[in-house]
């Protein structure tokens, strides 16, 4: 997979502070990527700076192998945002608010129009005046203005902010479609990392200006994961973990955990089931994402 997206340490202090620190991460064409981390840490000054809002900066970022600080501006073909909240004209229907904001940077057409709000589910309402449009239809709008022209990243600032459930299920399933059949690679920030679980393949973990982590959601079989054994030979079953050269915790009195690589656990499974060794259940332990985002940045903020 080729990268769309590069940013190579990039930094940006405002006031002698560090509003971004050294940050570095790709995407790859067609790859859906979360950016999640608490208020202040840096979201939306790192999409302003992807996006080109912002160039005062140290570091480097590519857009299909383009600098966005020094190279010429770049067109609806290549990158779609929703940054903050965009200013519709009320009275304007939402046909002629696509058409006025597509405009600004080339001219477009009717077909792109109406494709990229079939694509957002909203070309039933493209006659309407936007001032009856409800929060979602609004999101909407914003999200098939930043479509038209075929984009190769689309860059979402908090699109959840606002919805209901149902209006996020909606949102997470077009963007979904969108990505899938058009291959459009996406930067998402949010502060609903459930939202943010269910659709992206990545999450990149922002605290105080800094990436924390990279949390990957699809897992593959070198990843290393934990699982709990049951067992009532508990102290057996440690002293063989150990010897084997695990690192086994108790969770409780018969609860043993430990890390291990997922092609690994079939093996270890029929050696401790060879050594005669009982256990009544082994199953994964999953972290919630939510679990792990608050260990990272309150780990984080502990060490400064
Ligand atoms: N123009 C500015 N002048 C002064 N400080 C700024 C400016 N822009 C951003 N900051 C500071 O930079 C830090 C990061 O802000 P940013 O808005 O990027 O964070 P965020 O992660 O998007 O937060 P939120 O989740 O609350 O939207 C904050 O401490 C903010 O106060």
């Amino acid at each position: 997979m080729s990268n769309i997206l590069v940013v190579d340490q990039v930094s940006r202090s405002i006031k002698n502070q560090l509003v971004t620190d050294n940050v570095s991460f790709s995407i790859g064409t067609g790859e859906i990527v979360g950016l999640a981390g608490p208020n202040g840490a840096g979201k939306t000054t790192l999409m302003r700076m992807i996006t080109g809002l912002i160039k005062n900066y140290e570091g480097e970022i590519l857009l299909n192998n383009r600098s966005v600080k020094t190279g010429k501006k770049f067109s609806r073909k290549e990158i779609g945002c929703v940054i903050e909240a965009p200013g519709y004209y009320p009275n304007m229907t939402g046909y002629e608010n696509l058409q006025f904001f597509g405009a600004l940077t080339k001219s477009i057409t009717k077909e792109e129009i109406f494709e990229a709000a079939e694509l957002t589910e909203i070309k039933d309402a493209l006659n309407k005046k936007v001032k009856h449009y409800s929060m979602g239809m609004k999101q909407r709008l914003g999200i098939a203005q930043a479509l038209i022209g075929d984009p190769k990243l689309l860059v979402l600032d908090e699109p959840t902010n606002g919805l209901d459930p149902s209006g996020m299920r909606n949102l997470r399933n077009y963007l979904k479609v969108i990505a899938e059949t058009k291959k459009i690679a996406m930067l998402i920030s949010s502060h609903s990392l459930d939202e943010i679980e269910k659709i992206c393949e990545r999450v990149i973990v922002l605290n105080n200006g800094k990436v924390v982590k990279t949390l990957h959601l699809t897992e593959t079989e070198q990843d290393t994961v934990f699982y709990v054994f049951e067992s009532n030979d508990e102290m057996l079953l440690t002293a063989y973990l150990e010897e084997e050269g695990y690192e086994p915790s108790a969770l409780s009195q018969n609860r043993i955990r430990i890390q291990i690589k997922k092609e690994q656990v079939q093996a270890l499974i029929s050696k401790i089931a060879e050594r005669g060794i009982g256990f009544s259940s082994v199953y994964e332990w999953k972290e919630s994402l939510e679990t792990q985002y608050f260990e990272l940045t309150e780990r984080s903020e502990k060490n400064g």
